[in-house]
């Protein structure tokens, strides 16, 4: 295949899966109480996630959820700029999980480390601000937009369609003037996808290596795991570890997880396996 390992930016640590934990800084996340009791909150939640082996904390202030009202640039960064700076007094690196490209500037300045869009830089502007803060950036497939993206995905060859538009959207990125080496890409779990979808991108997650880019994988508590397992999202941790596993096995490089000290131990098991000689 026409793999081109190109240099990787120092954050995605070449040959060990990294850990990203998700911190969700939407109303709806720390529910109870008031905006500066839940900001304490999601510090601690931040703190706990380094102790417990994350090597990322991505950061999102926009609820990318099927049918998620849309938030405006000043309330996303409300939400998320005083986190930024909090979190990154405690030492870790930061990613944000924007689509707006004056948070993501804002948020480069405050101290993120780098960029997560799941719009793959497609907003207006969005592009040109990733240019001009030169962080890695990870560009993730999404078929639709929130609202509506669930009401009838359709492809007639979803593993293909999704690796053409990453390499299409790679490519757009390149030619602004980012370095390859600073690029990931993800398929984009559960963004305008069936169970049918997202088990056939699971099962042929290889097939993004072809990029030769780090590969991210969401599927930390996603609906495709309650529709599997008929559980609630507060009890997918057997799920969401099992397709982990499943991911790092088929290339992962990212993983993008709630429960994080479990699935550390995850990666822990498939380290050792993999120092085994076949
Ligand atoms: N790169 C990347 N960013 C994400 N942000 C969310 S928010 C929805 C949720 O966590 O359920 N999912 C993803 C994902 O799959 N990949």
């Amino acid at each position: 295949s026409d793999t081109k390992i190109v240099s990787r930016h120092p954050i995605y640590q070449q040959n060990v899966p990294i850990i990203m934990g998700i911190l969700n800084v939407t109303p709806d996340s720390f529910s109870d109480g008031s905006k500066f009791n839940q900001r304490d909150k999601a510090i601690a939640h931040a703190e706990q996630m380094l102790v417990d082996g994350a090597d990322i904390i991505d950061i999102g202030g926009e609820s990318t959820r099927p049918g998620a009202a849309e938030v405006s640039v000043n309330q996303e960064l409300d939400r998320v700029i005083p986190i930024i700076e909090k979190v990154k007094s405690l030492g870790a690196k930061i990613s944000i999980d924007t689509s707006k490209p004056e948070v993501m500037l804002a948020a480069a300045k405050a101290g993120a480390d780098m960029l997560n869009d799941v719009r793959a830089l497609s907003m207006p502007g969005a592009l040109d601000a990733a240019v001009a803060s030169q962080l890695p950036v990870c560009l993730m497939h999404m078929q639709g937009m929130p609202q509506t993206m669930q009401k009838n995905p359709n492809y007639s060859q979803v593993v293909s369609e999704v690796l053409a538009y990453l390499k299409q959207r790679v490519d757009c990125c390149v030619k602004a003037g980012l370095a390859r080496a600073l690029l990931s890409v993800d398929p984009g779990f559960g963004f305008g996808k069936t169970l049918q979808h997202n088990l056939q991108l699971l099962q042929h997650l290889n097939q993004f290596k072809q990029l030769g880019l780090p590969v991210l994988a969401g599927l930390s508590r996603k609906s495709m795991l309650g529709q599997i397992t008929g559980r609630e999202v507060d009890d997918r941790l057997a799920g969401s570890l099992a397709v982990a596993l499943i991911a790092m096995q088929n290339g992962a490089a990212i993983l993008r997880v709630h429960d994080v000290k479990q699935t550390l131990d995850v990666k822990k098991i498939f380290l050792a396996l993999q120092s085994v000689s076949k």
